[in-house]
């Protein structure tokens, strides 16, 4: 059994919430009452989106209509385009993230008339447009050679073993001049327009993404992993938007602040850091003798652990399925095998589980999106839970303000500037 160091927090309840329960007794992972597993078995993200953000489960009428209006607000405005086109191709995919964020804040302010719902709506339409505006711009730019490696878009493991079912032609479309309808809005060239009437979140995003319609599969998968990203109670992105929210502090904010907690490798970029270890593996033997070197050598195994889960993590289980069914569908037989035997070496060597993170990284290859973006899809899904966090900060608020243990030097006298050292 591992012994829990001190500090981060850990064990302390910091408040209270009505939106989720994680990893309590005999509740598991829920959203409002509802568990993930249903939620991933007969909900769709844009349900789950207007549960988190509205408090109940849309009817019929209703969630027909907060897809027309999601599909509406898809469009890029013509000055944040312009803006991020003038972003380095070898920013931090999550830093254009905040700036377009930010950006839109500029443009479209939170007011009386348009709140913290309305806005999360926005963002959650446009976060993949703006994210897919800035990659393909980029591409073109680059001379339409696809050099991915030049613009340190993609991890060269991630490119290698794309799926070739759904990544078929993206080279060619993203590097052609003339917009397609839109799509125009991404800069990329699309086969056929896409049909907003059957717009999904999920079915933009490959769309924008590979410049033609994805597959049923992959777009099913995508919206699960976006179910399953949406809402983990108090974590440390969640946290630090409530912290800023109990400051008074914008919506737009409190949001970047999400984004750029969300970012590091011990919260949502351990999907990429995934990723990045195990296609440094040939096979699974080879993966597994990595592992116990690793963890003899005191590393961490990215995408294992969890500060509040101690047997599972639930979501896990979910994306592990969908990750081996499109290892078949993509028929990639190294990584899921990869994937197992790291997971073993895990479980025998720690009695550690794989969390969230570690089958959405193989889940999101091999519908060939590229290793950079998967944090940013997490941004898309997780905006619904930091949005109703926000809203229920603001509601009951009282500002976030701990104390700390001081254990720094007792008193000193003042040195005048000549006198030190
Ligand atoms: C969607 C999400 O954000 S899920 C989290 C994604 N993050 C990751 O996957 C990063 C890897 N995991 C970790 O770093 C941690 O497990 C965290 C950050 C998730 C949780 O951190 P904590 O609750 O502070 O766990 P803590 O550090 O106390 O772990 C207990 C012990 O297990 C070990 N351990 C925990 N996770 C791992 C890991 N992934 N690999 C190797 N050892 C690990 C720790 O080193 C520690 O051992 P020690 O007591 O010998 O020092
Ligand atoms: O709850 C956490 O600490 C991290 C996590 O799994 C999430 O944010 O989804």
């Amino acid at each position: 059994m591992t012994v829990k160091k001190p500090g981060g927090l850990a064990g302390i309840e910091a408040g209270e919430t009505a939106i989720s329960t994680v990893g309590k007794n005999g509740l598991g992972l829920t959203y409002r009452g509802y568990s993930i597993e249903d939620l991933a078995e007969h909900g769709s993200f844009e349900e789950t989106a207007y549960l988190l953000i509205r408090g109940k489960l849309p009817n019929v009428d209703e969630l027909a209509a907060y897809r027309r209006k999601l599909a509406e607000a898809s469009q890029l405005p013509e000055t944040l385009q312009r803006i991020l086109e003038l972003l380095p191709a070898d920013a931090h995919p999550m830093e254009v993230l905040q700036v377009g964020c930010i950006a839109l804040g500029t443009m479209e302010p939170e007011s009386a008339s348009v709140g913290a719902a309305d806005i999360a709506d926005r963002l959650i339409a446009l976060t993949g447009p703006m994210l897919l505006h800035w990659h393909h711009f980029h591409r073109r730019a680059a001379g339409g050679d696809g050099s991915v490696e030049a613009l340190q878009l993609e991890s060269s493991a991630s490119e290698d073993s794309v799926d070739a079912k759904a990544a078929e032609g993206v080279e060619s479309e993203v590097t052609a001049d003339a917009p397609g309808s839109n799509g125009s809005d991404t800069g990329e060239v699309q086969e056929e327009p896409f049909d907003l009437d059957h717009y999904t979140v999920a079915s933009h995003f490959l769309y924008l993404l590979h410049g033609k319609h994805a597959e049923h599969l992959a777009i099913r998968v995508f919206d699960v992993s976006l179910i399953l990203y949406a809402e983990h109670e108090f974590n440390a992105s969640t946290f630090a938007a409530r912290v800023t929210a109990s400051t008074l502090s914008n919506y737009y904010s409190c949001i970047a602040t999400g984004i750029g907690t969300l970012r590091g490798n011990l919260h949502g970029g351990a999907n990429e850091a995934v990723m990045e270890l195990i296609t440094q593996f040939d096979n699974a033997e080879e993966a597994e003798a990595a592992t116990r070197a690793r963890l003899a050598a005191k590393q961490l195994i990215m995408g294992f652990g969890h500060r509040v889960y101690t047997v599972s993590d639930p979501r896990s289980d979910i994306i592990k399925k969908w990750s081996e069914t499109l290892s078949l569908w993509a028929d990639d037989s190294q990584l899921y095998a990869i994937s197992e035997a790291v997971e073993q070496v895990m479980r025998q060597e720690k009695s550690l589980f794989p969390n969230l993170d570690f089958y959405s990284a193989t889940a999101y290859h091999f519908m060939g999106i590229p290793t950079r973006m998967f944090t940013p899809i997490f941004v898309i899904s997780r905006l619904t839970g930091w949005t109703a966090h926000i809203m229920e900060q603001r509601q009951n608020n009282r500002i976030i303000r701990p104390t700390a243990a001081y254990v720094g030097p007792d008193p000193l006298p003042w040195p005048a500037v000549h006198e030190r050292h």
